[in-house]
């Protein structure tokens, strides 16, 4: 598929989860090019519709274009909860788990995400799975010991590799860790793998995203399809 495409794609997505959003709501603003679009179509209606709302940026990136378009804006502690989220995923599996991460903002998304009454994710149908892992996992961790925590990861067989900028340099994420990218292929137990992961000392985040999405928005050959996930939160 052209970029065109994937980039009309994502605004036909991003104009669709704009219309989620009512006036007087506390909205969680995710991260990344999908997400880029939800921003602009929010922005456009903002000042068209003079909508009440306030944003939660999950990144410096969206806090930066959100403000760009005077969307008004506040951190997640000055707000009781939040209404609605809107972010991207990088994989989605049929029961509805997935893997973000992919732009690195994982571990403020999961924070918005995990005080948010409702969460709606945006994202292209190649992004559907029938199980989580081919995507690379992104783990988020602090960088003292980094290097034994990379090791670790590497013998129980979790294939690491650090996510580096084009420079060449640790990637360092907003709250200025590393990622270490795990290439697992297929995770057949998700919650599982998930416990194991928070369990080792070092590890901040990681990009797991499970019983988390109430609504997935995908976009398909110009179609535009919403799913109710039914996915309870915990
Ligand atoms: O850290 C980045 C986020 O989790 C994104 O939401 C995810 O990577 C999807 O991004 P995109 O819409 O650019 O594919």
């Amino acid at each position: 598929m052209q970029r065109r495409d994937f980039n009309e794609y994502k605004k036909n997505l991003g104009n669709k989860a704009a219309e989620f959003v009512k006036s007087g709501m506390v909205i969680g603003l995710g991260t990344g090019s999908t997400v880029y679009y939800f921003v602009e179509a929010l922005g456009k209606k903002v000042a068209k519709e003079k909508l009440d709302i306030v944003g939660i940026t999950t990144s410096n990136k969206t806090k930066e274009h959100a403000s760009s378009l005077n969307i008004p804006l506040k951190s997640l502690d000055e707000v009781d909860s939040i209404d609605l989220t809107i972010d991207g995923a990088d994989e989605v599996s049929n029961d509805f788990h997935g893997i973000k991460g992919g732009g690195g903002a994982l571990l403020f998304e999961k924070l918005v995400a995990s005080n948010s009454k409702k969460t709606v994710w945006i994202i292209e149908d190649s992004k559907r799975v029938k199980a989580l892992g081919k995507y690379p996992l992104p783990v988020e961790v602090v960088k003292y010991g980094s290097e034994k925590l990379f090791q670790k990861l590497e013998k129980r067989g979790y294939k690491p590799t650090w996510r580096l900028t084009d420079s060449g340099n640790n990637f360092l994420t907003d709250d200025d860790n590393y990622i270490i990218d795990l290439h697992l292929r297929r995770i057949s137990s998700p919650h599982e793998f998930s416990r194991e992961l928070i369990g080792l000392v070092g590890v901040v985040e990681h990009g797991l995203f499970l019983d988390t999405v109430d609504t997935v928005i995908v976009g398909s050959k110009g179609e535009i399809e919403i799913i109710d996930t039914q996915v309870g939160k915990n």
